[in-house]
């Protein structure tokens, strides 16, 4: 992977999203407004428009039970599995396997009334990385999406807008050992998870049309992604 040619952008762009990710609500600098809370999930946004477009960076944190930070990057980063848990999702392609760890898509979503239809095309690569707080402790895992340009899929050719966007997820593992030794089960572990996302939506929407696409989905994205891996995995050895 290291002589592709997207390599030196990717190596950027993820060490500056997982700097991000790691920075608490508080110290990302002020203006982060609490827009949904559903139990351990918290989701904060900033309203910032560029050209009179909507694009409120999002930030998500949230702490689920019995699955890990590999699982959760494993099941969002693999291609198969998106159908299932992505709700507005209509088409997804991988244009490029640029190696076992970055990939590169072609997605449109379903339209959302009265915006137009939209697309994507971004690179996507999953990467681990050394727990810095805790030598001996999980690693931490993210998966970086980024857009991207592909010769073969110009920006608004057809019927649908092309958005923007720079996604990142980060997650932290966390192990309670049992206390009486018995061995390590899923009600030991547990994952901090940090979804941060930018999204410029390409051509103009209502201001008002996206904040509300954004506060119905977001939340419902999270909550069904979560929910689709403890599913997937209850039964399967932990992913570490
Ligand atoms: O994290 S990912 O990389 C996961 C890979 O699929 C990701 C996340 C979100 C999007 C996205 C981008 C733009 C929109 C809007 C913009 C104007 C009209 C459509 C929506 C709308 C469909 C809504 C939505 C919002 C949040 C979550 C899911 N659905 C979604 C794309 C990819």
């Amino acid at each position: 992977a290291c002589q592709h040619r997207l390599w030196p952008e990717i190596d950027k762009v993820v060490q500056q999203q997982v700097a991000m990710a790691r920075m608490g609500i508080g110290e990302c600098g002020s203006g982060w407004q609490l827009f949904a809370e559903d139990g351990e999930m918290k989701m904060y946004r900033r309203e910032e428009e560029l050209d009179g477009m909507v694009v409120d960076p999002l930030k998500a944190v949230h702490v689920v039970k019995g699955i890990t930070g590999h699982e959760v990057c494993h099941y969002f980063f693999t291609p198969q599995y998106r159908y299932d848990w992505e709700t507005t999702l209509e088409q997804m392609n991988v244009l490029e396997t640029i190696s076992d760890d970055t990939l590169m898509f072609m997605q449109t979503h379903k339209r959302i009334w009265p915006a137009s239809q939209r697309d994507v095309v971004f690179w996507s690569h999953i990467r681990k990385l050394p727990n810095e707080k805790d030598r001996d402790g999980p690693d931490i895992w993210t998966v970086v999406n980024n857009s991207t340009e592909h010769p073969d899929y110009p920006a608004n050719n057809g019927k649908c807008v092309r958005i923007f966007l720079k996604v990142c997820l980060m997650c932290q593992t966390r192990v309670d050992p049992p206390k009486d030794g018995t061995p390590l089960s899923r009600e030991n572990v547990s994952c901090k998870i940090t979804y941060c996302s930018v999204v410029n939506p390409g051509g103009w929407a209502p201001a008002s049309v996206l904040r509300a696409v954004y506060k119905r989905e977001y939340p419902k994205f999270l909550k069904r992604f979560t929910a689709y891996i403890i599913n997937q995995t209850k039964n399967k050895p932990i992913m570490f």
